[in-house]
């Protein structure tokens, strides 16, 4: 599946019904409060958020430390309830975690057994799928195993693996389940520079190849510009949206090519800049 996916115009390239299917919103923020009450405080993060992403997109989420990234991420997959308003996954109201939406954790560990193979923790995202025959079980463990490059490392336990590799595993294990949402809460921030420049492109190779929607927290605003087909910036509690910018950087991205693009350098200048500000604004001696 090639994908060309043009959410700013409606020049898309040639309408046909699976592209047109990616393009219907498939989450759906109405009138979002939410409010942390802990030892007395109350801490507003959101009010009255609306906001919708469309079926097929990429979606990073970003903004300053303790802006609320992942509240909204565990408000959309069910983790949290809103204090007011709704979530809406394909037009439904969710009360819980939806079937059809899986969590890829930023500690990998945390998401494998260590004391399961490689194999046998992939499977582990079958646990709940019926009616497969232990051969048929197999041959989609292996297939998944190959999306993430892991072929030839199935009897191998995760101790025996780097931390780029372990996150393979996590993504594998999430993937067969056969999610239509994909949320990743800072996923690759354990591991090294080089590591995560691949495993971006490797998570790209698959939102390419499958038809899911991936939601995407992160720290890093050029991993955003990298990855994203949309870009949703943060500001302070209680806050609405800072900034929502539309990635229009052709893919397949290339960590090279695409990183030099003068398109690429503006976005993540003004990412940056809106973000640092805040942040900056926020230090004590500041106030
Ligand atoms: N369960 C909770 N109870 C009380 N306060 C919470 C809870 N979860 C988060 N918070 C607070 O809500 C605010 C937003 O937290 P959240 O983790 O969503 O932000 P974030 O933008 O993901 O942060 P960071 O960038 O530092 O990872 C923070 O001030 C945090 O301390």
């Amino acid at each position: 599946m090639q994908r060309r996916i043009d959410e700013q115009t409606a020049a898309v390239k040639v309408e046909v019904p699976a592209a047109a299917a990616r393009r219907k919103t498939i989450i759906q923020l109405v009138d979002i409060d939410k409010t942390y009450t802990s030892g007395g405080r109350v801490l507003n993060i959101f009010s009255s958020l609306s906001y919708k992403i469309v079926d097929g997109s990429f979606l990073s989420i970003v903004g300053p430390s303790g802006c609320g990234k992942s509240t909204l991420l565990k408000l959309i997959a069910g983790l949290e309830p809103p204090t007011a308003g709704r979530v809406l996954f394909n037009g439904q109201a969710i009360d819980g975690p939806p079937k059809g939406m899986i969590y890829v954790f930023q500690q990998y560990s945390k998401s494998i057994f260590p004391w399961r193979t490689v194999i046998e923790n992939v499977a582990f995202g079958l646990s709940t799928t019926r009616n497969i025959s232990r051969k048929d079980r197999q041959a989609r463990c292996k297939e998944y195993i190959d999306l993430v490059g892991l072929s030839g490392y199935e009897d191998y336990y995760p101790a025996q693996l780097s931390g780029g590799m372990q996150q393979r595993v996590a993504i594998a294990r999430a993937l067969i389940c056969e999610p239509k949402v994909l949320l990743m809460d800072e996923p690759f921030s354990a591991v090294d520079a080089m590591t995560r420049a691949i495993l971006q492109e490797l998570l790209l190779n698959i939102w390419d190849r499958l038809p899911i929607t991936v939601l995407f927290v992160t720290h890093d605003v050029e991993e955003a510009v990298f990855l994203s087909s949309r870009i949703l910036s943060l500001g302070r509690p209680p806050n609405t949206i800072k900034e929502d910018v539309m990635v229009d950087l052709a893919y397949p991205r290339d960590q090279i090519e695409t990183r030099g693009d003068p398109d690429f350098s503006s976005i993540r200048q003004r990412l940056f800049k809106s973000i640092f500000l805040q942040e900056k604004a926020d230090e004590p001696a500041a106030r």
